[in-house]
């Protein structure tokens, strides 16, 4: 299994290059079951989560092929196609519920296993299930799978009010994808205003679907009878970004990030910004300059435009080694704790009460063995292992491996002492 060693202690300087969203791409690679003819991504990211799920598209009889350095992809999805998404699969990603709703929407039926629950917490997706039977799917779980299908007589889903008990970013991105090929109009409320979803929106609309209010809470679709082929780029990752934000900002340095969106990422620049960190953007790079410690900062996790749950760990790792004490309160996810007692392993001065943990900053972190839980916590012991005295290996970073495209390798361009060991 892989690990890194990283032996921390060095300020990182130079430029980064920002790969394409992992939560953008992993919908849009389902979306390009919703019609036969051929579409293109590009800036598609490098990623274990992204080859799992063209496995999964593989499998159900898609074919696709890579080309070109940038990420480069084209798909084609039969009409023969077998609507259906194995346990094996699934059981490692997720995101694979989301070929739920463009099966559905095309070929009027769908068999996809329950995901499960994950590190972070039990994550159902009853209202998943809920959406799609308002638009008129029957739907039953038998066996570990989510058995979808039409009910008689019927050719396609219908439109439907849809008001979700909670935002749901992936939720909203199967809705859209449902209702884009459904018949009439669908009515999103309460709907995730991710910038993963307004890219969404913008693929499916260049498919030929019809669609506004994407990036509001409230997303109106007038479904179409049938979508065409596309050229999309994927949206630059802003959680990649905000990851070489924190990790500048924590060693110290000057680093220019490329193909990055500084406006997608408003609430984490602003905690920088306030914790001494030096933020300069542009339409297409964010510069992040730091030296000595930084002043820790109070968060509260919600959905966009509010600071990110995927961001948590990482400032929280920022904040161990800032000035003063921070108070990090987790309103997502009601397991998204788990990197605490890894980091408490490097010196971390952490105690958590049920959703809030409580940071007394140190003047330094030592180096240890510790082992990454899942992805984002993998990214914060990182960056708490480029600050530590002496040398920390990180254990299990296949969670990284699921999400960061090429992190020690984009790390070592900057000046971190960071490689891939066996
Ligand atoms: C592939 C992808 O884009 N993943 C992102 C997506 O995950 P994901 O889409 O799975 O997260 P959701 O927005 O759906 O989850 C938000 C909350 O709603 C709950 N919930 C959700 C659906 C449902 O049917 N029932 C239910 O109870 C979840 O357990 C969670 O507590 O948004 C999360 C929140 O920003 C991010 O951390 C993930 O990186
Ligand atoms: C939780 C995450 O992803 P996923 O929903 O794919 O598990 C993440 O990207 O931090």
């Amino acid at each position: 299994m892989d690990k890194l060693r990283i032996t921390g202690g060095r300020p990182l300087n130079g430029e980064v290059t920002i790969s394409g969203a992992k939560n953008a791409a992993l919908p849009e690679l389902c979306a390009t079951l919703l019609t036969a003819e051929p579409v293109t991504l590009t800036n598609v990211p490098r990623l274990r989560d992204v080859a799992t799920m063209r496995l999964l598209l593989d499998n159900m009889g898609v074919q696709s092929e890579t080309h070109g350095e940038r990420g480069g992809m084209s798909f084609q999805a039969p009409d023969s196609l077998k609507p259906e998404a194995p346990y094996e699969l699934v059981k490692t990603m997720r995101a694979s519920v989301l070929v739920l709703g463009p099966l559905l929407a095309r070929f009027g039926r769908a068999r996809v296993s329950l995901p499960g629950g994950c590190a972070i917490g039990s994550r159902p997706v009853d209202q998943h299930i809920k959406g799609m039977q308002a638009m008129g799917a029957e739907i039953l779980v038998e066996h570990g799978y989510m058995v979808a299908q039409l009910p008689a007589g019927k050719t396609r889903l219908h439109g439907a009010r849809i008001a979700t008990d909670m935002i749901t970013v992936t939720g909203t991105e199967n809705f859209l994808m449902a209702a884009a090929l459904a018949e009439g109009e669908t009515l999103l409320e309460n709907a995730a205003q991710e910038p993963e979803i307004t890219d969404l929106a913008e693929m499916l609309i260049a498919m030929g679907a019809k669609i506004e209010g994407h990036g509001t809470s409230r997303i109106h679709i007038q479904g179409v009878d049938c979508l065409r082929g596309c050229t999309h780029q994927v949206v630059a990752d802003r959680i990649e970004a905000g990851t070489f934000l924190c990790a500048v900002a924590a060693t110290g340095g000057d680093v220019i990030l490329r193909h990055a969106r500084a406006e997608h990422l408003d609430a984490v620049i602003d905690k920088l910004h306030d914790a001494g960190a030096e933020i300069e953007a542009g339409d297409d790079f964010i510069r992040v300059r730091a030296s000595g410690r930084l002043k820790a900062q109070s968060f509260r996790t919600t959905e966009y435009p509010g600071f990110p749950t995927d961001m948590q760990a990482q400032f929280m790792a920022l904040n161990c080694i800032a000035t003063g004490s921070s108070k990090v309160t987790e309103t997502i996810f009601e397991n998204r704790f788990m990197h605490v007692n890894e980091l408490v392993r490097l010196g971390a001065k952490i105690q958590t009460d049920g959703k809030v943990a409580v940071v007394e900053g140190t003047d330094k972190l030592s180096g240890a063995i510790v082992m990454a839980t899942d992805l984002r916590a993998s990214a914060s012991l990182v960056i708490a292992g480029l600050v530590a005295e002496g040398e920390t290996i990180v254990d299990r970073i296949y969670h990284l491996d699921r999400g960061y495209d090429q992190m020690e390798a984009k790390l070592r361009g900057i000046g971190a002492d960071i490689e891939r060991i066996k």
